[in-house]
């Protein structure tokens, strides 16, 4: 499998590793290193699948120091940005920091976010914005819960969400958006969506996009899926012609394990 394509579409696969709050900035950096030796023993074709990590705010310092003193084909992220640029916001952090970091990516609206910190969507679209203004790239997180999977409302209530989090905002603006779909009962817990039910809310989720925005944008913006992910599961859940990545929780604080998802075109052949 190379890039989902569909006409002049190349979506390259994104594999994203969020720490979440794991691995101070000196075990950060051990396993950061240790993942870049790994993918680089492999040959890993950056070009050909990306691979970015989402270590806490204390770790971006030391994991930019690495990755531009090593010449490191890995990106990385912020897990959370503030909606606000700065001032009288203790503890948050502003996206202008985040891009003095030289950071690629910013989480928005992660399950543990929207549930622990109950950020609504109009405050997941407010952060989407302040991402854009620093020329990070957002991915938003959306994915709906146990009650909703059960009464079958799972579809409506990701695509609520999918909405509320990008109101007002246009394509233009969006332009290199992600979207994870995390369903959050799969999150941590070793339960994980069939392929069938990743495929199912990517192409819900790209459908709606292409009744927001163009059918073009649609079709370029990146879909990851993310809740328990191996890589025993990764190749066969990428299958699904409308899922583009993943983004991995417990799984990436393994290097090896993290490499081995990461190459998960390998594994489908070798398996
Ligand atoms: O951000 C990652 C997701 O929350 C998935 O976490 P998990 O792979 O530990 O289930």
């Amino acid at each position: 499998m190379t890039s989902k394509t569909d006409g002049n579409f190349d979506r390259t696969p994104l594999i994203a590793g969020n720490w979440k709050m794991n691995m101070d900035h000196a075990q950060g950096i051990a396993l950061l290193q240790k993942l870049a030796w790994t993918l680089k023993d492999a040959k890993h074709d950056f070009q050909r699948v990306e691979v970015a990590v989402f270590p806490p705010f204390t770790d971006l310092r030391s994991v930019q120091s690495l990755v531009e003193g090593d010449g490191l084909q890995i990106v990385y992220g912020a897990q959370d940005l503030s909606d606000q640029d700065s001032g009288a916001y203790t503890g948050d952090i502003s996206g202008e920091f985040l891009a003095k970091l030289d950071c690629t990516y910013a989480l928005v609206g992660h399950s543990e976010r929207r549930t622990v910190h109950h950020e609504s969507d109009e405050l997941c679209r407010d952060k989407v914005r302040a991402a854009i203004r620093h020329n990070l790239t957002p991915m938003l997180c959306i994915g709906e819960g146990l009650d909703e999977r059960q009464s079958g409302n799972h579809v409506a209530f990701t695509l609520e969400q999918l909405r509320g989090s990008l109101a007002d905002l246009n394509e233009q603006e969006l332009e290199g958006l992600v979207v994870a779909y995390e369903p959050v009962w799969a999150i941590g817990t070793g339960e994980v969506a069939g392929p069938e039910d990743a495929q199912e809310m990517a192409a819900a989720i790209r459908e709606e996009l292409g009744k927001l925005y163009s059918e073009d944008f649609a079709q370029a913006t990146r879909i990851l899926y993310g809740g328990s992910v191996k890589s025993s599961n990764v190749a066969n859940i990428l299958g699904g012609a409308d899922v583009d990545g993943a983004l991995v929780g417990g799984a990436s604080l393994d290097a090896e394990e993290f490499a081995k998802i990461a190459r998960f075109e390998q594994h489908l052949l070798s398996n």
